[in-house]
């Protein structure tokens, strides 16, 4: 997390699934970003490992139109790329066949020898999740990944399907790897904005003593995407906005929001805080399932004058569908800081705007000083942290019309990411050098994603038990099912559609 003027030790990566998707998209982006700002260590190598017959030129000219495709930067200069270049190669092989991490390892072995010490080695599981028992344990018979204190694996998401799985997963992984070693990647973590909500709240005097029960009224954290399934029907298919989501990100940023102080910035300090928070959410009773959650599934519709299909008429998805692109929670936090508060989260496919942000609701003032025919309804104090695509906090409160009347109005101030003057690094870069520097506070501890899992549970359980629903329950281009609204209602809340001030009075 904190970079300053750190350079990793010489570092090899290993990437299974290197022609696949996120690695083209995020993962060699990440990198190369990295190695043009400098961060990576002049001995430095990428492997990337696939079935498809590539020699390695190949391999790395593919690579290079996805740079240009999906780098924050745009394509690479020829000059920067052809060094670059120099540190990827390409080994063919199947995670199935036991005899390729020979292979690997004499390769590993043999880039030691060159540059004359043992290198770092980090192992990352860009696959389909039922390929990581093989890997994992491949590694392992191999003796791979040896040095608890230089080797890592990283994981990416979805990390099980339910909690069962994901133990049974942390029992595969620790029978190779320490816990130490383990680097469950959540990439919203890793976004600036989430790790400014830390910085936020425990870099300023100003915000702590009214952080509680006392002052806010209710949280709602909401991640509305305008995005359909795309070409991951099949996976989305087993998955729903429960699994895919909510059961990481968006609960994950829940937790950054709630977290008691951390004493220090050490990884475990703050995972210990973070898990605290998921240990404290209530947990519901099957029958209390439908007062709590919202599910909904996107109908065709149009988006930003585009038509777009329905989620059942999306490539790899049964026309007969019951999963929820959409889903809404109330939860509540069974603490003394935030008894009584509740926290709405929700988040959505094809919705009509891609927006994440986090607002925290303070109460209204004790008592109203100013007469009501002067104001109007006060509105009270309001914070919203932007995370994307805009990114900003602001702090909704209440000034003076300026005249002779005392005629009060809203006023905002706003902290503007877009003022700053460096560029914002994407979330990969953040991340992909913490398991370089062997920084794990912005990965999910094992005991961290089993909590997410056990809060969701209930109604995961509760949602399998139905299956005719009123699918599909809200049109593309839209803020999701009328029932959402419903959920929130009861304690006189709505949804804060939109983060600008003036459109949401
Ligand atoms: N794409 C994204 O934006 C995101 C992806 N993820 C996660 O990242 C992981 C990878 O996703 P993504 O890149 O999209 O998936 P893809 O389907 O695009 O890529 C899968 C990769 O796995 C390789 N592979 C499949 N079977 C084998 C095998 N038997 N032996 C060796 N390699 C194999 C493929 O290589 P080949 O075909 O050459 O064998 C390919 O490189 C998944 O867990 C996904 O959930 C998470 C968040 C976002
Ligand atoms: O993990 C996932 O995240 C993306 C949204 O990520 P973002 O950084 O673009 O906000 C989501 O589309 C995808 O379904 C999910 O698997």
């Amino acid at each position: 997390m904190n970079h300053e003027n750190d350079k990793a030790a010489p570092t090899i990566i290993v990437i299974f699934g290197g022609t696949g998707d996120l690695t083209k998209r995020k993962l060699l982006p990440a990198f190369y970003n990295l190695y043009l700002d400098g961060y990576l260590p002049e001995k430095f190598a990428i492997i990337g490992l696939g079935r498809t017959p590539l020699d390695n030129g190949a391999y790395q000219e593919k690579l290079k139109e996805g740079l240009g495709e999906f780098s924050r930067r745009g394509k690479p200069n020829e000059e920067q790329w052809e060094h670059f270049k120099s540190f990827i190669t390409y080994l063919p092989s199947d995670v199935n066949d036991a005899a390729s991490y020979q292979k690997l390892k004499e390769h590993l072995d043999h880039i030691d020898d060159q540059w004359g010490t043992r290198a770092n080695r980090l192992f990352y599981l860009s696959v389909a999740p039922q390929l990581i028992a093989a890997v994992a344990t491949n590694i392992g018979k191999v003796g791979l990944a040896a040095d608890a204190a230089m080797d890592r694996i990283i994981v990416e998401k979805p990390f099980g399907h339910d909690k069962e799985s994901a133990i049974e997963l942390n029992r595969l992984l620790t029978r190779t790897f320490k816990e130490e070693q383990i680097y469950r990647i959540d990439h919203y973590l890793g976004k600036e904005t989430v790790q400014n909500i830390l910085v936020f709240r425990f870099g300023n005097a100003l915000f702590e003593p009214i952080w509680n029960r006392n002052y806010i009224d209710s949280v709602q954290i909401t991640v509305a995407e305008t995005v359909g399934v795309e070409d991951r029907g099949d996976y989305y298919e087993g998955s729903g906005a429960l699994r895919d989501m909510i059961q990481n990100h968006l609960l994950q940023i829940l937790c950054m929001v709630a977290m008691e102080p951390p004493v220090s910035f050490d990884a475990e300090e703050i995972r210990n805080r973070k898990v605290d928070v998921l240990r404290a959410v209530r947990r519901l009773k099957p029958e209390e399932v439908h007062m709590y959650a919202v599910r909904g599934q996107y109908a065709g519709g149009w988006l930003q004058g585009k038509k777009v299909p329905g989620y059942r008429e999306e490539k790899g998805v049964n026309p007969q569908s019951n999963t929820e692109t959409y889903a809404a929670l109330k939860l509540y936090i069974d603490n003394w800081r935030w008894q009584g508060v509740p926290f709405y989260l929700r988040t959505g496919k094809r919705m009509q705007e891609k927006t994440s942000s986090i607002t925290i609701q303070f109460r209204p003032v004790p008592h109203s000083t100013f007469p009501q025919s002067k104001v109007g309804s006060l509105i009270p104090n309001r914070l919203t942290i932007n995370i994307q695509p805009q990114m900003d906090i602001s702090i909704r409160f209440i000034a003076k019309r300026p005249g002779l009347e005392m005629n009060l109005q809203p006023g905002e101030m706003v902290f503007d990411y877009d003022k700053c003057s460096t560029q914002t690094p994407e979330a990969y870069e953040t991340l992909l050098l913490d398991t370089m520097q062997g920084d794990a506070t912005l990965f999910m501890r094992a005991d961290q994603v089993e909590e997410a899992w056990d809060v969701i549970t209930p109604i995961l359980e509760t949602w399998a038990t139905r299956d005719s629903l009123d699918f599909p329950n809200y049109a593309a281009g839209t803020w999701g099912p009328e029932t959402a609204e419903a959920l929130i209602a009861g304690q006189g809340h709505v949804w804060t559609v939109s983060p600008h001030l003036f459109e949401n009075k």
